[in-house]
C-alpha cells in the first residue's frame, strides 16, 4: 500500500472550508493538520468533529512533521513569507488558486474511477446477453461487438472491429439506423460476412443532441423459431387442459334439493332414489322445464359414481356434422380442422355418468354407433383405429314422445329398449299444483338472496293467480315469472299487480291473434315461430319451450330460423 499523502491546510475561512470539505473524503490524503488564529469558524469545528488536529498559531502548525502539501488559503503575504521560510524542505506549498486547480484534478480522478466502474459492469451485462450487439460510429466503423455476436455469426471479434459497416453488411438494420438518423425496427436480413439469418432492431447513439453512431441487437431466427415452438407447445398443454376443464363438471345438486310431495310427483322421486343405487340406464321423460335435468343430476349425485364426471350432451344442440366427434372425439388430422386429438364427451364421461338430454333429436347414424356404445362399452375415435373401452352410465332425457318415435321409424326401436331400462315420467306442473307454494317460497328465498330483498311472500290473491295458470313452461316458467316479479317488486310482498302481465289470461288473449288474412304457409310459419320466441325469449331455455310449444324438435327450430331473414 502506498503511503498517503500528508497534508496541512491554513486558513479555514470559506475558501480553505470547502477544500477541506472535498479532501477529507479522498482516500490516500491524510489530513493532519488545519489553522486559523480564529478558533470557532465552520471550517475549525468540522475539523474538530472529524478529529483532524487543529490549532491556532502558525508556529505550532509548522512544527508538524513530514508534511507533504501545504495548502495556504489565507491569501495573506506576511503567512505565505513566514510558510515559505520556516516550512521543512521536502513539504510543497499550495497557494489558494493552485488548491482550486487540484481540487478540479482530483474530482476528474473521481469521475474517471466512476467511469471505469460502469464500464466494468456495462462490460458483465454486454458479456452475458444471450442477443447479439454491435455498434458503429457515424462513418460507419464498427467499434464493438459482444461475445454473442461472434457465437452467432462465427465472426470473430478481432476480424469485425475496424470494418466498415457500409461495406460489409450494406442492408443491415445498423447501416440503415446510420443512413437514416431513425431507430429501425424487426429488420430480417442476413449478417454481411456469415450466414446468420437475424430478426434486428437499431437506434442511433445520440450524444448530447448529435448522433455520434449507432448499436444494433439482433436475435439469430433458428432462436425465435426454437422459443416459438417451446410456446406453442406450452399453449397446447394449457388449451388441451382447458378443454378438459370446461367439459368436465361434476354433479352439485342432489335429491334434497328436489322440492314437491304430490304423490305423482313422490313416485317418480321415489324410483330416481331407488334408481341411484343401481347402475342402470335411465330414461326420463316429462315437459319441457319439469326438472328432468335436475333429477338427471340428483341421481348422479346419489350414486356411487358421485365423485367421477357428469357430462352432459345436449344432442339437439350439436350441429350434427360435429354430433359424432363430441361424442366420441377425433385424431389429430381426422378432418379439416382437427387440428388436434379431442377427447369426445363418452371419453370424459368414463367412471361417470353422461346425460343426454333431448335424445329425440340424435340423427339415425349417431343412434347407430350409441347402441353399440351402450352394448359394448367400447368405441373408436373419429379417425382412430385404436378401440377405446369405457364405464360410463347412460340418463338420457327427452320431452317427445320416444314410443310414438319408433312406431313412426324416426327413433331406432332398439335403441330405445336399451335406453328405457328404467323409465323417470316427471309430471308437468299443471298435474301438481299443489306443490307451487313450496316452490314459491323457495324460489322467494333464493331471489332474496341473489337481488339483495327482504320479500316475505304474496297476497292470497297473487297466489291464487299462479294456482289458477296452466303452466305450460312448467317450473321453469314459474321459476321466470317469480324472477321477473322479485326484480319490480319494491315492497316486501309481491302482490297480483307484479304478476298480472307475466301470467294472466288477459295476456294470454291478446297473444291469441286472430288470423283474418289468407297467407303463405311459410309466411305463417315464420310468424309462428316468432311469436314463439317473444313468447319465450331467444335464449337457449327460451328456444326450447318455443320448440315444445310449436311442437317440433329443437334441431328442426335451429334449422328453420337458420333460413330465416
Ligand atoms: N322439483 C324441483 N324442485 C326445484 N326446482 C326444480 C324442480 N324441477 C325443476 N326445477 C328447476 O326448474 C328449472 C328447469 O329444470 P330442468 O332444466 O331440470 O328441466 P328439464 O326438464 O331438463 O327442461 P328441458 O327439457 O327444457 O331441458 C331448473 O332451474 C331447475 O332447477
Amino acid at each position: 500500500m502506498t503511503r498517503k499523502i500528508r497534508l496541512g491546510i491554513v486558513g479555514m475561512g470559506q475558501g480553505g472550508s470547502t477544500v477541506y470539505k472535498t479532501l477529507r473524503s479522498v482516500e490516500y490524503i491524510e489530513i493532519s493538520m488545519v489553522c486559523d488564529r480564529l478558533e470557532w469558524t465552520p471550517g475549525m469545528e468540522l475539523a474538530r468533529l472529524d478529529g483532524v488536529p487543529t490549532c491556532k498559531s502558525l508556529e505550532e502548525f509548522l512544527q508538524v512533521p513530514n508534511l507533504d502539501v501545504i495548502l495556504e488559503a489565507t491569501g495573506v503575504p506576511e503567512v505565505q513569507q513566514q510558510i515559505e521560510q520556516n516550512k521543512e524542505k521536502t513539504s510543497a506549498v499550495i497557494e489558494a488558486q493552485g488548491a482550486n486547480l487540484m481540487m478540479h484534478i482530483i474530482e476528474e480522478k473521481e469521475k474517471l474511477a466512476d467511469i471505469k466502474r460502469l464500464k466494468g459492469e456495462l462490460d458483465a451485462i454486454l458479456n452475458s446477453v444471450q442477443e447479439a450487439i454491435e455498434v458503429a460510429g457515424i462513418d460507419g466503423c464498427i467499434k464493438y461487438v459482444n461475445p454473442s455476436f461472434s457465437r452467432v455469426t462465427s465472426i470473430p471479434e478481432g476480424q469485425r472491429i475496424g470494418q466498415n459497416i457500409f461495406e460489409v453488411s450494406p442492408n443491415s438494420a445498423l447501416a440503415r439506423s446510420l443512413r437514416t438518423h431513425e431507430a429501425v425496427f424487426a429488420h430480417r436480413s442476413v449478417v454481411g460476412g456469415s450466414s446468420a439469418d437475424v430478426i434486428s432492431n437499431a437506434s442511433p447513439i445520440v450524444v448530447e443532441g448529435k448522433m455520434e453512431g449507432a448499436v444494433v441487437v439482433f436475435q439469430p431466427l433458428t432462436d425465435i423459431y426454437r422459443l416459438m415452438e417451446q410456446l406453442k407447445a406450452s399453449n397446447k398443454v394449457i388449451d388441451d387442459l382447458q378443454t378438459r376443464i370446461n367439459q368436465i363438471s361434476t354433479s352439485h345438486y342432489s335429491f334434497d334439493d328436489l322440492i314437491g310431495s304430490h304423490p305423482e310427483f313422490e313416485r317418480a322421486l321415489d324410483l330416481a332414489r331407488k334408481a341411484a343405487k343401481s347402475d342402470s340406464t335411465i330414461l326420463i321423460t316429462g315437459e319441457s322445464g319439469t326438472g328432468k335435468e335436475l333429477f338427471a343430476h340428483a341421481i348422479h349425485g346419489s350414486s356411487l359414481r358421485w365423485d367421477k364426471p357428469f357430462i352432459k350432451v345436449n344432442c339437439a344442440a350439436i350441429p350434427e356434422t360435429l354430433l359424432e366427434s363430441e361424442f366420441f372425439g377425433h385424431e389429430k388430422g381426422a378432418f379439416t380442422g382437427a387440428l388436434k386429438t379431442k377427447l369426445g364427451k363418452m371419453e370424459l364421461a368414463n367412471g361417470g355418468t353422461i346425460f343426454l338430454d333431448e335424445i329425440g333429436d340424435m340423427n339415425p347414424y349417431l343412434q347407430a354407433k350409441l347402441l353399440r356404445v351402450i352394448q359394448e362399452m367400447e368405441f373408436e375415435r373419429v379417425g382412430g383405429a385404436q378401440t377405446i373401452k369405457v364405464d360410463v352410465r347412460v340418463i338420457s332425457a327427452t320431452n317427445r314422445n320416444l314410443m310414438e318415435m319408433t312406431r313412426r321409424g324416426d327413433f331406432r326401436e332398439d335403441l330405445y329398449y336399451r335406453l328405457n331400462v328404467l323409465e323417470l315420467r316427471l309430471p308437468s306442473l299443471r298435474k301438481h299444483k299443489e306443490d307451487i307454494p313450496a316452490y314459491l317460497h323457495s324460489l322467494i328465498v333464493k331471489f332474496n338472496r341473489k337481488f339483495g330483498k327482504h320479500v316475505v311472500g304474496l297476497t292470497a290473491q297473487a297466489e291464487e293467480l299462479l294456482m289458477q295458470y296452466d303452466w305450460p313452461g312448467n317450473i321453469r316458467e314459474l321459476q321466470n315469472v317469480v324472477e321477473r316479479a322479485m326484480v319490480t317488486v319494491e315492497e316486501d310482498i309481491i302482490t297480483h299487480k307484479h304478476i298480472l302481465n307475466l301470467v294472466d289470461s288477459q295476456a294470454s288473449m291478446q297473444e291469441k291473434q286472430v288470423i283474418e288474412v289468407i297467407m303463405p304457409i311459410e309466411e305463417m310459419e315464420k310468424k309462428m315461430i316468432q311469436f314463439a320466441l317473444k313468447r319465450y325469449g331467444n335464449s337457449m331455455e327460451g328456444k326450447k319451450q318455443a320448440a315444445n310449444a310449436l311442437k317440433i324438435s329443437l334441431a328442426t327450430l335451429y334449422n328453420k330460423l337458420k333460413t330465416m331473414p
